[in-house]
């Protein structure tokens, strides 16, 4: 069979704040050898947190000079703070690796699918409430912010209808291994493929 260009894949991690989404996600990418395609925000690191890493943290004057120049693929405001990606980032990362992972909440999910269509895997993370309750209470975040967070479980955990693969997360290991797994077939089948 003659080779055939190798199809590029965005895997979107996504679901309610706390679920555990960016352990998981940056777990799966470490494993699988997938590069991350890193949000902007405005808000200031949290303890433990690196910027280049975890976000890109710019300015809210910044930030809205490069929404302005037209930079962002989407831009949303979560408890009063600025998030976004870059459309470039997305391309030249897609172009180099071919495949890509990010980490966002369901409204950016929902853009990227509409932007990339079937590109996009939507992988959803989720626990119940009190864990992820506990989960941001014992990483340290503001109550205020967990309190607004938690008010908008519902309507994440709703999106877990729209996601190509839904994963709970309570063991990490065990969810790792699970997601790891999944994903190998659609990297799999992008090397069957070529052959
Ligand atoms: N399976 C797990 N068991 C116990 N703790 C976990 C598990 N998965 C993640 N955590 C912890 O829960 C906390 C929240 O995880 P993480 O930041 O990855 O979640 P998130 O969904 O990206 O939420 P947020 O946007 O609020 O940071 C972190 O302290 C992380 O170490
Ligand atoms: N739609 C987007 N959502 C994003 C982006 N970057 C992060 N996020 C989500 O925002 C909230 C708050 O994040 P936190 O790190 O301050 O807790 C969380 O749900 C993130 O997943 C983005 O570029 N677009």
């Amino acid at each position: 069979m003659g080779e055939q260009q190798e199809r590029e894949l965005i895997f979107v991690f996504t679901g309610p704040d706390g679920s555990g989404r960016k352990t998981v996600a940056d777990s799966v990418g470490s494993t699988l050898g997938i590069a991350k395609v890193i949000s902007f925000a405005t808000r200031k690191p949290r303890l433990g947190e690196t910027n280049g890493q975890d976000y890109h943290f710019i300015t809210p004057e910044l930030y809205e000079q490069f929404d302005a120049d037209g930079e962002f693929i989407e831009s949303v405001s979560v408890n009063g703070n600025r998030y976004g990606l870059r459309a470039k980032d997305i391309a030249y990362n897609l172009k180099k690796n071919g495949s890509i992972f990010l980490i966002l909440n369901p409204e950016g999910a929902h853009a990227l699918k509409d932007t990339y269509g079937e590109k996009v895997v939507r992988i959803f993370i989720y626990a119940d409430r009190r864990t992820v309750q506990q989960r941001q209470s014992v990483a340290g975040i503001d109550p205020a912010i967990i309190e607004s967070n938690l008010n908008q479980y519902e309507t994440a955990i709703r999106y877990q209808a729209s996601c190509e693969h839904a994963f709970e997360n309570y063991d990490l290991a065990h969810t790792v291994f699970d997601i790891s797994n999944t994903l190998e077939n659609y990297l799999q089948r992008n090397l069957e493929e070529r052959d």
